[in-house]
């Protein structure tokens, strides 16, 4: 009796809290980020039917509520696809400033943190290896902490280095209290154990949303990871800011690799789009493509999709980030997008640039995890 009140308890209050969550999510749509209260929810990390609750507050990108956000979207230019005619011009979703907003409220929350509470959040990164285009994303992700108020740390190890290395730097990380996100820099050496390396990582701090445990709960109805993937859900964020309406539409993810196209797949059905999940191995590629509303493309294959690939009036995300030799840049290099630019501008609604378009939004979205992850950490609503 005592165990089926505590039941319907339990129920109730995870009624009350996704009840809450929804209004929250309300809130974000708004623009309301400093409205973000926390919300207690169950995380399923146990085996028996008693889910370990912890408070933790709501997702930037509501799971499971697209109705909410639908309907929200109209604030924003919207992009309904079937709408589109061919003498109208692509809209260039721009993620560099949708990016920027994100990051200068993120940096709002943080002096707002550090003013209450005397805290700020941490993120930890782990780099293996001289790869040269890692090196820059990740000075890149320090500086966007640095920008935003948030403390970071780095550790370098050389590619030669052992296994235990890593899980060691990792470990002291799991154990600062004053680190809120560590993220390790993928991909990593061959000759180590990326499986072995990311279960070891603190699954309150994978704020890579990486974890097995992270991914499956994404991947499960009605369950909810800790985190959501950075590049996935800095691409739903993009769409529902670009008022792109998800519901019901025919999605392509080109690539299923466990960072990007496969969490990207799993968001987009939570969603409720009707998602195809194309790769290298994939027959009839370019009809597959051709029949969808949505594509995101992560492949890392310079021009890959050709307009005579896309649907017209399709919205086309470029996630794909090859970096090309360019000794005339300051950098030395440039990036080239998985998408024909400028066969696509032509035909699409709507479609982000590289650079420009989805990687600074990954880097918006790991702030947000790391203050996420610090607002549970310190009860801090
Ligand atoms: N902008 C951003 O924020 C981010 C950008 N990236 C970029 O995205 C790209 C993909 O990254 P990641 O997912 O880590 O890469 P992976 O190499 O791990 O995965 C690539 C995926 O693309 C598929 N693929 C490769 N070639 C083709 C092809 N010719 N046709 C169709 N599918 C193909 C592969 O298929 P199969 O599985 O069959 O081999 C695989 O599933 C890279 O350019 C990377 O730099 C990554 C993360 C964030
Ligand atoms: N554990 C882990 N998490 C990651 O999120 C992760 C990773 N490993 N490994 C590599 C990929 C790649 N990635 C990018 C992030 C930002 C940009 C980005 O900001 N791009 C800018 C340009 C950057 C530049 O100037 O070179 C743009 O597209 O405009 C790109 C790519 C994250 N990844």
């Amino acid at each position: 009796m005592v165990y089926f009140l505590e039941n319907i308890q339990l129920k109730i209050v995870m009624m009350m809290a996704r009840n809450a969550m929804r209004r929250l999510s309300i809130s974000w749509q708004n623009g309301l980020i400093t409205s973000i209260a926390s919300a207690t929810r169950s995380l399923h990390t146990t085996k028996d039917n008693h889910s370990c609750k912890i408070i933790m507050s709501p997702p930037l990108v509501s799971l499971d509520l697209p109705d909410i956000w639908s309907s929200n979207s109209n604030q924003y230019h919207s992009i309904p696809p079937q709408k589109f005619s061919n003498q109208q011009i692509a809209t260039v979703i721009d993620g560099k400033s949708i990016a920027e907003d994100i990051r200068s409220s993120i940096t709002s929350e943080v002096r707002r943190m550090k003013e209450s509470i005397g805290k700020v959040p941490g993120l930890a990164v782990i780099v293996v290896g001289q790869r040269r285009d890692s090196l820059i994303y990740v000075r890149n992700k320090i500086k966007a902490c640095e920008e935003a108020g948030i403390k970071s740390m780095m550790t370098e190890l050389p590619d030669e280095c052992a296994e235990d290395e890593v899980l060691s730097a990792l470990s002291n990380f799991n154990e600062d209290s004053s680190i809120h996100g560590i993220l390790v820099q993928l991909p990593l050496p061959q000759h180590l154990d990326e499986g072995k390396i990311l279960n070891a990582l603190s699954l309150e701090k994978d704020v890579d949303g990486f974890h097995p445990l992270n991914m499956g709960n994404l991947a499960m109805r009605g369950r909810e990871p800790l985190f959501i993937p950075c590049t996935p859900k800095g691409c739903i964020e993009l769409l529902i800011r670009s008022g792109v309406e998800i519901i019901g539409k025919n999605a392509v993810v080109i690539g299923k690799s466990n960072i990007v196209g496969l969490p990207t797949s799993l968001l987009l059905q939570r969603h409720h789009a009707t998602v195809s999940i194309v790769h290298a191995l994939t027959k009839n590629l370019e009809q597959i493509t051709r029949e969808a509303d949505i594509v995101i493309t992560a492949a890392g294959v310079p021009n890959l999709v050709r307009g005579s690939w896309l649907k017209p009036g399709a919205v086309v995300l470029d996630v794909g980030t090859f970096p090309v030799d360019d000794p005339g840049s300051e950098s030395g290099y440039c990036l080239m997008g998985d998408v024909y630019y400028e066969e696509a501008v032509e035909l699409v609604s709507a479609i982000t640039p590289v650079p420009g378009g989805v990687g600074p939004m990954t880097i918006a979205m790991l702030l947000y995890n790391t203050l996420d992850s610090a607002k549970r950490a310190y009860d801090f609503t």
